[in-house]
């Protein structure tokens, strides 16, 4: 008799939302359109010290927007960064959990509302902890250059994650989300730390890319995911944080160079300064194009989709509605 191999939470999400499940929107975002000043080193980790209540706010904002999974406020929350704030090592680790504790709050207490109701179609959020790159702690922009410097190796990079991981990981996230990976050395060390500390929840790696063919470094994405392919601790892979004209041809190329899931969700369209800190005015992409998008990225073969910086609940309310249309059209 064969053994049935148990659905995982994300498997089971992604099946419940018709084979693609929508991602949060920009998180740092939204915290600003509420008037939040994060032009911090912390960035939008600094909320978790000055307005834990407007993160839950955010998160609930997503929610009622569509999102099937939240990513939590660690994405450039870390031990050092707290510590430089004058923070304690302690401290600095319960405002990690906190992020978590958050999330998780913000989606029960969304979930006990709607639960009864199956017509408005929300599914049971899960919980991902977002772990930002290197490049996003450093906060000099190099998670778009994917540029560490000569003295950044392997070790030093799992030793930059680890710790983190690990007090993220006692939080009791649903899914793990490493964010803006900009080369393939930070790829390796995250693959390898997952199987170093035995990390049995799903998770997903995604790249940014600033010239819509290879990751920031320069490496190409076959280099990328071969390494990432090897490991059976990663469920998903994909890009966040880069243009949406850069998606499509994207997925395609990820298509041919992993049988994992992909997961896109890209920014605006506009462009980061890192000097200055701030986007800077350019083109960017509304609503109607993100629905548009989100309809051809999931025919691609996208599982899942949402978006990143600069994008808004608007925008997560688009690719929600076009993406429960065509399950609605599907099934029937
Ligand atoms: C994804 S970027 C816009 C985040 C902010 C950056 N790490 C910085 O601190 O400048
Ligand atoms: N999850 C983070 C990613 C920044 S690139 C955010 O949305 O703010
Ligand atoms: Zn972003």
């Amino acid at each position: 008799m064969g053994v049935e191999k148990r659905k995982t939470l994300l498997e089971d999400l992604v099946c419940k939302a018709g084979g693609c499940a929508v991602i949060d929107g920009g998180f740092a975002t939204q915290l600003e359109t509420h008037g939040a000043a994060i032009n911090d080193p912390l960035w939008s980790a600094l909320c978790l010290i000055k307005d834990p209540d407007l993160i839950k706010r955010v998160h609930l904002e997503y929610l009622e927007a569509g999102a099937d999974i939240l990513i939590t406020s660690s994405y450039q929350a870390t031990i050092p960064g707290f510590v430089s704030m004058g923070l304690s090592i302690e401290e600095g680790e319960l405002l990690l959990k906190k992020s978590v504790k958050l999330a998780v709050e913000a989606r029960d207490k969304f979930w006990d509302a709607v639960k009864n109701n199956p017509i408005n179609g929300y599914n049971r959020a899960l919980v991902a902890a977002s772990i930002g790159s290197y490049g996003a702690y450093l906060a000099d922009g190099s998670e778009y250059s994917g540029y560490y410097g000569p003295d950044v190796n392997l070790e030093k990079l799992k030793d930059f994650h680890r710790r983190r991981l690990q007090v993220l990981m006692e939080a009791g996230p649903d899914l793990l989300a490493f964010e803006t990976i900009p080369n393939k050395l930070e790829a390796q060390a995250c693959v390898e730390l997952l199987e170093e500390e035995n990390v049995k929840i799903p998770s997903w790696i995604c790249f940014s890319s600033v010239d819509g063919e290879n990751a920031p470094s320069g490496e190409t994405f076959r280099e990328c995911l071969d390494v990432i392919n090897k490991s059976n601790r990663i469920n998903a892979v994909g890009i966040n944080c880069a243009p949406p004209h850069f998606i499509e041809s994207l997925i395609c190329k990820f298509k041919e160079l992993t049988e994992k899931w992909i997961a896109v969700y890209p920014n605006s369209g506009e462009t980061w300064d890192g000097r200055a800190k701030r986007w800077l005015p350019s083109t960017c992409f509304d609503d109607d194009k993100f629905e548009l998008f989100a309809a051809k990225w999931h025919d691609l073969g996208a599982s899942l989709i949402g978006g990143c910086c600069r994008t808004t609940p608007s925008t997560i309310r688009a690719i929600s509605k076009v993406l429960k249309q065509r399950d609605l059209a599907v099934s029937g």
